[in-house]
């Protein structure tokens, strides 16, 4: 079973600091937010119901970033599973895990301040350690 780390990771940086931020972990994105990162310098894509942040893994991808690009903003769950990924693969994909699919049309929690990717301010509420 594969998890999705990342979002788990901001709540531990924030540890330690003197400013505790409680983050409303997993974070949920649904389709309409996903489908706007389609470009090169920005690919989502959905795999298994979950969202991934591909851009940076574009060049580095052994089967090409046109393939990538083909599915960016959208569900590639069937291709990469077409394709019988290696454990190893499905093991990368940890690292580029932002969220989880929601099903219904809108999200507080998924948008940014910008509109685009979420901030901390967006999704952490913040307390005084006193
Ligand atoms: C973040 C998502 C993905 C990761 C981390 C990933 C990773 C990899 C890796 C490590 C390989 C080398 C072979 C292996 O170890 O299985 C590979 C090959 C390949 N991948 Fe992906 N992949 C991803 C998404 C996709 C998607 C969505 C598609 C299809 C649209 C795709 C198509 C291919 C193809 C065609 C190959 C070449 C297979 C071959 O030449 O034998 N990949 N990928």
């Amino acid at each position: 079973m594969l998890h999705c780390t990342r979002y788990l990771k901001e709540s531990k940086m924030a540890a330690g600091s003197d400013v505790m931020l409680m983050t409303l972990s997993p974070l949920y994105y649904t389709l309409e937010d996903i489908q706007v990162h389609n470009m090169s310098n920005d690919t989502w894509l959905i795999i298994h119901d979950k969202v991934y942040d591909v851009t940076s893994f574009l060049e580095e991808h052994p089967g090409g970033e046109e393939v990538l690009l083909e599915q960016a903003g959208a569900d590639a769950t069937e291709s990469f599973e077409d394709v019988g990924h290696s454990t190893d693969a499905r093991e990368m994909l940890q690292q580029f895990c932002i969220g989880e699919l929601h099903m219904m049309r809108t999200s507080l929690l998924s948008r940014g301040q910008n509109g685009t990717h979420p901030s901390n301010f967006d999704i952490c509420r913040r307390f005084s350690l006193q």
